[in-house]
């Protein structure tokens, strides 16, 4: 993959679990055909919303051997790009040359979470990803790592050779107004609610959980800014913010996967521990917005 690719829409999976918390293998073949009917761009596996912190590396596999089957049965060759950060360089590493052999079109490696590093380790852990071989996009997320990439150090992780992009779920533009003048290479917008603030500032695209749901008004919204409709993107985003807010008002996979599973694109909306299931209150309101998608 390409940092020329990394524009539009990229939808990460989540991953389907059946009743007793195995891998629900039919239902996330059911569920790729459903992404696919859409024009996105690309599909995340083991990312957050693939509960990435749950998954065994040996399911992760099984979903990426899945999704590139439904692609060759639909016609359909789009990017997967797959989860392999972790806060061990080298789990991450290996992971990362695992998803190469296995055909992933790139990697999507989270800022190394728990331990704290400074920058310059920070550096050096997407350094070590890079020289895999497989096109990696950096992940920042501080609400979930508990670090926070300086602009200085996102701009010596964009500059390596093996780096195409980054996905900025840091809340907020001011990385992306930093890097604008320190980058060629594309931000993706990962904070749902700032889409269209981030499209507006020159972000590529988005890779956006709440992209499962309504995803061609998703879709829409970024042609519309790229076709200079800004008003309408503004009407268009506008109505999906009611959505977005929804889906992150319990810890993201949760909503949606109740949503899939109410929709039933998947069979059901089981999470692994520590993760639960929506609260009843939550539950009331994403069945009224059930009734309006
Ligand atoms: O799975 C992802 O990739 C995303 N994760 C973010 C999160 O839950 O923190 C949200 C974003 O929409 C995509």
């Amino acid at each position: 993959m390409k940092a020329a690719e990394l524009q539009g829409i990229f939808v990460p999976a989540a991953t389907p679990f059946t009743q007793d918390g195995a891998l629900d293998e039919a239902s996330f073949d059911r569920y790729v055909r459903h992404l696919l009917a859409h024009d996105i761009q690309g599909i995340v596996i083991n990312g957050t919303t693939g509960e990435s912190p749950t998954a065994a590396w040996e399911e992760v596999e099984r979903l990426v051997t899945r999704a590139r089957a439904v692609m060759a049965e639909t016609g359909h060759a789009l990017p997967i790009i797959v989860g392999t950060g972790t806060n061990d360089t080298r789990t991450t590493v290996r992971r990362t040359e695992l998803a190469r052999r296995l055909g992933a079109d790139a990697a999507l490696v989270v800022v190394p979470y728990y331990s704290k590093p400074s920058q310059a380790g920070i550096v050096e852990h997407f350094r070590r990803a890079s020289e895999t071989g497989l096109p990696v996009i950096a992940y920042e997320v501080p609400s979930r790592t508990g670090v926070r990439l300086q602009p200085d150090t996102a701009a010596s992780i964009l500059a390596l050779d093996g780096v195409i992009g980054l996905k900025d779920s840091s809340g907020g533009t001011e990385l992306l107004e930093a890097l604008a003048a320190r980058t060629g290479k594309p931000v993706l917008c990962g904070e749902d609610a700032d889409f269209l603030a981030m499209l507006r500032l020159g972000a590529a695209g988005g890779m956006l959980a709440s992209a499962n749901v309504r995803t061609d008004a998703f879709v829409r919204v970024y042609r519309q800014i790229r076709g200079g409709s800004a008003e309408q993107a503004e009407r268009t985003f506008g109505a999906l913010l009611p959505l977005i807010r929804l889906l992150f008002e319990e810890s993201n996979p949760a909503p949606l996967k109740w949503l899939l599973a109410a929709q039933g694109i998947i069979a059901s909306d089981t999470l692994r521990l520590p993760l639960m299931p929506v609260s009843p209150a939550l539950q009331a309101k994403l069945a009224q917005t059930l009734r309006e998608l």
